[in-house]
């Protein structure tokens, strides 16, 4: 008997803007290509969006503010809470959600989880992501280091937590990012579990290196890195991107390892 394949959706929040992160979420969903069948769809660009009979759901980084009142909004976020409540009243099919980057804050931000606000300076590169005590056992994560790395990009950030509006949801933190000397910064929020089907990055776990690579060798690219941040830090972040532990490790772990364990969790006899 043919197996009929998972149906996972690619929400494409990039608003038209060329960038890397679309082409790594797909060539990491094509690693799965004998057991799922995808679908972009371009949100912000187009809006278009999914129905709710995907199994899985990722939701794509891209630019501007997360605050954004642009006409895809309340659909998607209609979209989203449509998902959650399904999951909320089925007791055994379930739909599975990673927001990643843009999406994450987006979503962040609807669920009232802290204070979304711009960041006095563009974090860019790939950097130390450290795990927080639910981070540590969260299935999410595992097989990373602490701290792992990877790709950070962002204008905007998530902090001050609201911890009890966490509690309510049963959501939690897994991740912050690197300590800052000086003592009035705070750590912004760089992973969260919302539920045990809905998760989310502030990074970027699709980035690969190859596509990193090319895209910073690039001289238009190469420049304005340069004349943004400096050399030092143009050449850090190419010597990282190199490095089999950093970005390569999460790209292989985070999103393969939550598709795997979706497909398993949606149907645990046709995956061994
Ligand atoms: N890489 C992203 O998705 C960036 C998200 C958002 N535009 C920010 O600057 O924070």
């Amino acid at each position: 008997m043919l197996k009929e394949k998972f149906k996972v959706a690619i929400l494409d929040m990039n608003n038209d803007q060329p960038n890397q992160g679309l082409r790594c979420i797909a060539d990491i969903v094509r690693g799965f290509e004998d057991e799922v069948d995808y679908t972009i769809f371009n949100v912000r660009g187009a809006l278009e969006l999914p129905d709710t009979s995907y199994d899985i759901y990722i939701s794509s980084g891209g630019p501007d503010s997360p605050l954004e009142d642009g006409p895809w909004r309340i659909p998607y976020l209609n979209l989203v809470q449509e998902l959650w409540d399904f999951n909320k009243n089925s007791e055994h099919q379930k739909k599975f959600m990673f927001f990643i980057c843009y999406s994450f804050q987006v979503v962040c931000d609807y669920f009232k989880l802290g204070e979304m606000k711009p960041r006095g300076s563009t974090s860019f590169g790939v950097l130390p992501i450290h795990k927080t005590k639910r981070g540590l056992k969260d299935p999410l994560l595992k097989g990373l280091d602490d701290p792992f790395y990877a790709v950070d990009s962002r204008d905007w950030q998530l902090v001050q937590p609201r911890l009890k509006t966490f509690k309510e949801h049963g959501a939690s933190i897994l991740s912050l990012e690197k300590l800052r000397s000086h003592v009035d910064y705070e750590r912004a929020i760089m992973a969260v579990r919302f539920s045990p089907e809905f998760v989310g990055t502030q990074f970027h776990p699709e980035a690969d290196p190859i596509g990193m690579k090319a895209h910073f060798l690039a001289d238009a690219n190469k420049h304005r890195v340069i004349a943004n941040f400096g050399e030092e830090k143009y050449d850090d972040m190419m010597d990282k991107m190199d490095d089999p532990d950093k970005i390569m490790k999460t790209h292989r772990i985070i999103l393969p390892q939550f598709i795997r364990s979706a497909m398993k969790q949606l149907a645990p006899e046709l995956i061994s």
